[in-house]
């Protein structure tokens, strides 16, 4: 029994098999949260066009009940002002395995914690699923951004998102560059009366476990490389260590073969016998390549920071974050999500793009093996850009467009299925 969450009457669980692979009823129960910010927008038109893309799949023979659960502002009105994320959001995502949710506010500097961050790490949601994918008509500030086709893992559950960071001054933060200049000889503190300080965890097996699902992916999905995302050059130890682990695994589980001497190497795809290759790239120079050479690089595997950055970059490269879409798996679970935030300027007035929020939800069928309504999703999500009745973002890039209001896309793409 929940406290505050209504269990819908009808529908049933999703649940996982031993091989973890998923039991999808045809009436599942999803959870989802709305989100702040624009999640208030967002959220329900997400809704509505995925019950539009279900119905009109399946006849009625499938439908999803939704079950809303609250983290975020939304909490606090509903279990109390300190209640960001409440116990039985958490269970009630295990439990039911696969859910949605929209943005949620963290603020800068002080106050909370960041909630998505904190759900992330409480599942052990490891991999951050971020495909880049270009469709047509979309204004984009590059010349050829079909060019632009990626599909990002970005390591979910460490790196400097763990949180281990102390204040300038504080008594912590006073305790530990004591410990680093007296136990550990550090000189290079520059100023440590003053200096904040943080801590970036980065393991063996947290990065064994993301490359290992990126290298699978370009193997299911008949990919042509996998480039491994990194600094390692400045910091040798997490960063470059991701790089080694991620060779040494290609090497190790994957048969990779090292081309001229290395490091690059490359793996036969054992499903059709093409070449994966397995390469690596400096973060800046990565950045300078994606936007002058992009047809190069296909499966990104990358830290946490450096896919947070990477994501909107690449996101900006096909149109903006109002079109990135995004999921956070565990082995079991998964939780979908846009690569956008709030945008609090926008917030509750039915303005911006619900694009990334719908393609999330998207995602979520495909993964729940509802392809023929992901499919209508993608090719209404294609017909309605190419009618150029389209969100602000787009619609001020676009020559002859006709602005629509958030929910007014919504219906666009409704009436395209
Ligand atoms: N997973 C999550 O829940 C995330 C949460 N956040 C949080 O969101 C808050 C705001 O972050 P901020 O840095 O402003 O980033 P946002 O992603 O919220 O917004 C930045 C800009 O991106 C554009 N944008 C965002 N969403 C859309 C959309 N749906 N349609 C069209 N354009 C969009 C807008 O650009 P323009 O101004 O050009 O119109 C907006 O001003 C912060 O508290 C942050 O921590 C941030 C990222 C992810
Ligand atoms: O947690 C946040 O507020 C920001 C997260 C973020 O930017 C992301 O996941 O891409
Ligand atoms: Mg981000």
């Amino acid at each position: 029994m929940y406290q505050h969450i209504k269990v819908p009457h009808e529908g049933q669980k999703i649940s996982v098999n031993s091989d973890n692979s998923l039991n999808v009823p045809d009436q599942p129960i999803i959870p989802y949260i709305e989100g702040d910010g624009t999640g208030y927008d967002i959220t329900p038109v997400m809704i509505q066009v995925v019950d539009a893309a279900v119905e009109k799949s399946y006849g009625g023979r499938r439908k999803i009940h939704w079950m809303e659960i609250y983290a975020g502002e939304k909490s606090t009105r509903i279990y109390g002002p300190d209640v960001w994320l409440p116990e039985e959001t958490l269970h009630a995502l295990k439990d039911y395995v696969v859910s949605i949710k929209g943005p949620l506010t963290t603020p800068v500097g002080g106050g909370i914690r960041s909630l998505n961050v904190a759900l992330r790490q409480e599942l052990d949601l490891y991999v951050c699923l971020r495909p880049v994918h270009y469709f047509k008509g979309v204004p984009s500030p590059v010349k050829e951004p079909e060019k632009t086709e990626m599909v990002i893992f970005r390591e979910n559950s460490e790196d400097i998102y763990a949180g281990i960071e102390y204040e300038a001054e504080s008594d912590k933060a006073k305790k530990l560059i004591k410990f680093l200049i007296e136990e550990l000889g550090v000189t290079k503190i520059r100023f440590p009366l003053t200096s904040g300080i943080g801590i970036k965890p980065v393991s063996k097996e947290g990065t064994e476990r993301l490359v290992r699902k990126a290298i699978q992916y370009a193997i299911d999905n008949d990919k042509p490389s996998v480039t491994i995302v990194h600094k390692g050059n400045i910091m040798k130890y997490t960063e470059g260590g991701f790089r080694d682990w991620s060779y040494a695994l290609a090497k190790n589980e994957f048969g990779s073969e090292l081309i001229d001497g290395g490091p690059w190497s490359k793996i036969v795809n054992p499903k059709n016998g093409k070449t994966i290759i397995i390469k690596d790239s400096i973060a800046d120079a990565f950045l300078q390549q994606i936007l002058l050479r992009p047809a190069e690089y296909s499966v990104i595997a990358t830290l946490n920071l450096n896919g947070d950055y990477i994501s909107d970059a690449l996101a900006a490269q096909i149109g903006g974050i109002g079109i990135a879409p995004g999921a956070n798996l565990s082995d079991s679970i998964a939780m979908f999500e846009a690569t956008h935030g709030t945008a609090p300027k926008y917030a509750g007035k039915d303005y911006v793009n619900p694009g990334s929020e719908i393609l999330s939800a998207e995602m979520m069928l495909r993964h729940m093996g509802w392809m023929e309504a992901a499919d209508m999703i993608i090719s209404s999500m294609e017909k309605s850009i190419l009618s150029k009745k389209v969100t602000y973002d787009f619609a001020r890039l676009m020559d002859g467009a006709t602005q629509v209001s958030c929910s007014g896309f919504g219906q666009v793409m409704i009436e395209n299925m």
